[in-house]
């Protein structure tokens, strides 16, 4: 793991909880991008100074770089382009700030083509405006006139543009996708569940418990899945179960397309579990629960939520109770578990099992066939078979989705006289 250093910049004006909150979501995002964080330097900002990172902070930085081995600084606040050049000159490491540090971790969890190219987006506007700047700082060190003034920024910056307008057409074209993989995993017999939550809550820590608990399906089709994504039977269900992204809060609008597309497995789900951390303050928990609603808001439509209230081993049973009463407007049937010990993921997974899309269940029976054999087959992927009789003729109890048992319907030659 990348060791780092962590700025925060204090504002005078503000309560010492927001100060503390703002960092302790640094240190969680530093965290989800996988560094170590080996320092963090505190600064206060005076509104009256010009220069909001002054001379003997950044060497004190760059001390504490030397001696630590830190090879990367993190602000958590945005940087100019000339700032982030001279503090990486004096500190001889790499300078981001909170939003180049989230774009990373989007990167690093982006899926889907289309998330990919929304992340690729985002950077690119958050470039933009630096474009200029940024050729202007490299062209510092090169002769004076070199390749004429003013053009070489101009076609950096036409540069960057026109990348942008061609990621925003391929993004339009690529939007019925994943639609279509719905379709295509549900016409497998699979139901779709997706983990989703702030980061840190432990989507990921239940999402490798869950996977070792159930059975894992074995299925060629899906050997190609992203690795945030397993296939796994629930009570015979056959589902495939997706972990996402942390939420993250206070995003700027350029980012949140970017955002939303690492969430897109999430909206195209068929239950979300969302998974909440009880060890936080009961104010945050309500805070966290309020702004994860919104972000579902209009765009889940038939989807089932069932909140995961996660790590109850860190909480007190008294006080886990009164937390718990005091959010249930906000989590009116949740589920109790702790991700780690592996507590509650019976009831859990009762839980998942009964929000699962409706199957009917149905006896068809079909001629002894060739082409029944195949149907049989047929049935087996796409549902439950709970008996399966050969006599003269073959007589199933299956279940399955409503178009499936439509479509075997015609091929029934249940006669009420032969059956009962
Ligand atoms: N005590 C306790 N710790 C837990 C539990 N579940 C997760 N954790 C810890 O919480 C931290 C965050 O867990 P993750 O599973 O990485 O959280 P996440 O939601 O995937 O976070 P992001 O991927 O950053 O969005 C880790 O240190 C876990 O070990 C739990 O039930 N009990
Ligand atoms: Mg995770």
């Amino acid at each position: 793991m990348k060791k780092v250093i962590l700025v925060q910049r204090n504002e005078p004006g503000a309560d010492h909880g927001v100060n503390e909150r703002k960092l302790a979501e640094l240190k969680e995002l530093a965290r989800a991008a996988h560094y170590s964080v080996v320092g963090v330097l505190t600064q206060t900002r005076y509104p009256d100074r010009k220069y909001q990172v002054g001379r003997g902070k950044v060497d004190e930085l760059a001390v504490f770089v030397e001696v630590s081995g830190a090879e990367k600084v993190i602000f958590n606040h945005q940087l100019s382009t000339t700032q982030i050049y001279n503090i990486s000159e004096t500190c001889k490491c790499e300078v981001i700030d909170r939003f180049n540090l989230i774009l990373e971790i989007f990167a690093s969890r982006a899926t889907t083509r289309r998330a990919k190219l929304q992340v690729e987006l985002a950077r690119l506007q958050y470039e933009l405006p630096k474009a200029r700047s940024i050729v202007s700082l490299l062209k510092k060190d090169e002769r004076p006139g070199f390749m004429g003034l003013g053009g070489y920024e101009d076609s950096y910056e036409q540069d960057v543009k026109k990348r942008i307008v061609r990621i925003r057409n391929e993004i339009h074209s690529s939007c019925k996708g994943s639609e279509s993989l719905r379709s295509f995993r549900h016409e497998r017999g699979f139901s779709l569940v997706a983990l989703a939550g702030y980061t840190n809550a432990g989507k990921s820590t239940l999402f490798q418990s869950l996977v070792k608990e159930g059975t894992e399906v074995e299925d060629m089709l899906f050997t190609t899945l992203s690795p945030t994504t397993r296939s796994l039977s629930i009570n015979q269900r056959r589902v495939l179960l997706t972990d996402t992204v942390g939420f993250i809060e206070d995003l700027p609008h350029w980012m949140v397309d970017a955002f939303r597309s690492t969430l897109d497995e999430i909206f195209l789900a068929d239950v979300i579990l969302l998974v909440v951390d009880m060890s936080d303050p009961v104010e945050v928990i309500r805070q966290k629960l309020v702004v994860s609603h919104d972000i579902f808001w209009k765009r889940i439509e038939g989807v089932e939520i069932v909140t995961v209230l996660n790590k109850v081993d860190m909480v007190d049973s008294d006080v886990l109770k009164r937390k718990v009463d005091a959010i249930s407007y906000l989590a009116p049937h949740p589920v109790l578990i702790s991700a780690s010990s592996g507590d509650g993921f019976e009831a859990l997974m009762d839980k998942i099992y009964e929000n699962l899309p409706h199957w009917d269940r149905s006896r068809i029976a079909l001629d002894m066939s060739k082409e029944s054999l195949s149907i049989v087959s047929w049935l087996y992927d796409e549902g439950i078979v709970h008996s399966i009789d050969y006599g003269e003729q073959i007589v199933l109890d299956i279940e399955a989705r409503e178009e499936i048992l439509q479509k075997v319907s015609k091929f029934n030659i249940d006669d009420h006289r032969v059956l009962s």
